[in-house]
């Protein structure tokens, strides 16, 4: 065992970046499993070892028909499989091949979820391999698509269901999940699923959807991923109507009831898995969002990923487009369609920290428009808190296409939750007084895209600079092929959940969402601004992901926030050292 926990990896000996860790090479990988090479000996393990019949059906050990003779031999396998072996690369290819069959999105979601649930190396193997084919199948648009349609599709579960069948009792449901070290926690309420409202219960796909993404972009290891799924009702009549809905058939709880619920599961989570443990918000309405992140965030070490990573993920993509459409940060004007997001914030932030003028200021230059017109003084008092910041001086506006022609802003964002709201008019204005104009659609799924790629570019004849939410495929107009990139929240919650693991940090401060958006900025090349591009593609993204880890570890270690010590000397390369790789273990 000395010898594997001397293992180097990338030339870097992971016990001399941190040698009092407990840790080693991987994300508490206590068992030695990622710290082993692929060929050398490990024991598959669930309370007791696996062997026979049960191992075949162990997710995380099963190999399927690439268990070789020796071990058919020794974990009683023979006669349970057919005689051909094969290995990992193959049955990739095999499974690839069958997926690519499918021509309905759905089925190819439900085959990969056949896979999680039958190996789940195998199934990381295909989406750290397959990562920008397979990323709209388990991401958005689809998994949307398989959340509207939890109901009929659910085989197992995938997370745990805390409903208000269970308050009172919230430690005890913790207990039930089988894995005790937990690093990450996805949940949700369902309330506002993507851009498609409210779906209740069946908003579990999210949270399994995102810890499938820890893990394949951001190389958390899956037995310490817990997806969690807060039921307080549904107010969607549709599904309450539905013989085959999952969730409580009420009303959504609202006021005491919500908050006491979700202050047992806060409490019951630091209380199981201690101070450490990252919560991430995920698709909560914003009227609870913004309200549970002031609330938790100086307790808990909790995450937004609607409001902190969309903000992060935005605020690189526009540092990286001034290469393309130029101008300093502070000399932009923006408009939001949506209010919804921390966004707007955390531009001002950075706008603040790069020019020294003060917020309040730097504020100035970012329009919101929501469901009621412009954001404007005049309607201040009947504004939500997390609106009043951006009431500025100015009469009274009520839809976007007035909005824009009386701001001109030189950026465009759409989180509104509605498609095609950048009509051929809003994009033809924006266009109109700007040489390259900045149109970010982020709403998901496809359906609710402020735009299309195709509408993008020819509405403004070519000179758009778009990036969206969900993906499209390349566009050709008048002979130019036009590739827009994905700006989506997916490039920095992998990446900057592990940076808080790897340093241990307590609590996130938004100086690591900077720092986050940053290293993302700084991973696009020159390459990727020829074709237009202001994110580097996806197939980069574990790279990406330890860079971001990297400079969100820095950070929590220069704030204090880290209880990791001593800190690795060179941060980047021990991340890396740290991600959960899917290739098959050979057991003895
Ligand atoms: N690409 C990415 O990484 C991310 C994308 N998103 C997407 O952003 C969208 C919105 O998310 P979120 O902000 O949390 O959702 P919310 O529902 O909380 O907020 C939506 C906002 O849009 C406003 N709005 C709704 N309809 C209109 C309309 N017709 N005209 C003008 N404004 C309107 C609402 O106004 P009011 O406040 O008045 O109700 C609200 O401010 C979703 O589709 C989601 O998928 C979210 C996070 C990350
Ligand atoms: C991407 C994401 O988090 C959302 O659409 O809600
Ligand atoms: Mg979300």
């Amino acid at each position: 065992m000395e010898s594997t926990m001397k293992e180097m990896r990338d030339g870097v000996s992971v016990l001399d970046l941190d040698p009092k860790s407990t840790v080693g090479g991987g994300v508490e990988d206590v068992y030695g499993e990622d710290r082993a090479t692929e060929d050398q000996l490990v024991t598959p393990w669930t309370f007791s070892v696996a062997s026979g019949y049960s191992l075949l059906r162990d997710p995380q050990h099963n190999k399927g028909l690439a268990f070789t003779q020796n071990e058919r031999d020794s974990h009683y396998l023979r006669g349970l499989l057919p005689p051909a072996v094969v290995n990992q690369e193959l049955q990739e290819r095999k499974l690839m091949n069958s997926i690519r069959q499918y021509q309905v999105p759905l089925q190819k979601y439900v085959a990969m979820m056949d896979l999680q649930e039958r190996n789940q190396r195998l199934f990381y193997k295909l989406l750290v391999d397959n990562v920008e084919e397979l990323l709209p199948v388990v991401y958005t648009p689809t998994v949307g698509e398989a959340c509207q349609k939890y109901g009929s599709i659910f085989r197992r579960p995938q997370g745990l269901y805390i409903s208000l069948n269970e308050k009172g009792k919230i430690l005890e449901v913790l207990k039930n999940w089988p894995e005790r070290s937990i690093q990450v926690i996805v949940v949700t309420d369902g309330e506002r699923i993507l851009g498609l409202g409210d779906l209740g219960c069946q908003g579990m796909g999210i949270p399994v959807g995102k810890l499938a993404l820890y893990t394949a972009l951001g190389g958390l290891r899956p037995s310490s991923c817990l997806p969690v799924t807060i039921d307080v009702g549904t107010n969607n009549e549709e599904l309450l109507n539905n013989e085959f809905y999952i969730g409580l058939r009420q009303r959504r709880a609202t006021g005491k009831e919500y908050s006491e619920l979700l202050h047992e599961f806060m409490t019951a989570v630091k209380q199981n898995y201690g101070e450490k443990v990252l919560v991430q918000f995920e698709d909560f309405a914003n009227h609870n969002a913004f309200d549970l992140l002031a609330k938790y965030g100086t307790t808990h070490l909790v995450f937004n990923d609607d409001i902190q990573g969309t903000a992060s993920v935005v605020l690189a993509g526009v540092v990286a487009a001034l290469n393309l459409i130029g101008g300093s940060l502070n000399e932009h004007k923006f408009l939001f369609l949506g209010a919804g997001t921390g966004i707007a914030e955390l531009i001002a932030l950075e706008v603040s920290k790069r020019t020294k003028v003060p917020l309040e200021e730097t504020r100035k230059k970012i329009w919101l428009v929501d469901s009621k017109g412009l954001i404007v003084s005049s309607r201040k008092d009947s504004l939500q808190h997390f609106k009043q910041p951006w009431a500025h001086e100015h009469e009274p506006v009520k839809d976007l296409l007035s909005a824009v022609k009386a701001i001109k802003p030189t950026v465009l964002i759409g989180s509104s939750g509605v498609g095609r709201t950048f009509t051929k008019e809003v994009i033809e204005a924006v266009s109109s007084y700007n040489e390259k104009p900045l149109i970010l659609a982020l709403s998901n799924p496809t359906s609710q895209s402020e735009c299309t790629a195709e509408e993008a570019y020819t509405w403004s004849e070519g000179r758009a600079i778009f990036a969206s939410g969900s993906p499209f495929d390349p566009f050709e107009y008048n002979g130019k092929v036009y590739v827009s990139g994905q700006a989506n929240n997916a490039y920095i919650f992998p990446g900057f959940g592990l940076g808080l693991v790897i340093s241990g940090a307590i609590r996130v401060h938004d100086d690591m969402l900077l720092a986050a958006s940053e290293a993302l900025a700084g991973q696009v090349s020159k390459e990727n601004y020829d074709m237009g591009l202001i994110y580097p593609p996806f197939s980069n993204i574990r790279k990406i992901s330890a860079q971001i880890a990297a400079s969100v570890a820095a950070k929590a270690y220069e704030l204090g926030l880290a209880t990791r010590l001593p800190r690795p000397a060179d941060l980047f390369k021990y991340a890396e050292s740290c991600m959960y790789t899917p290739n098959y273990r050979s057991y003895r």
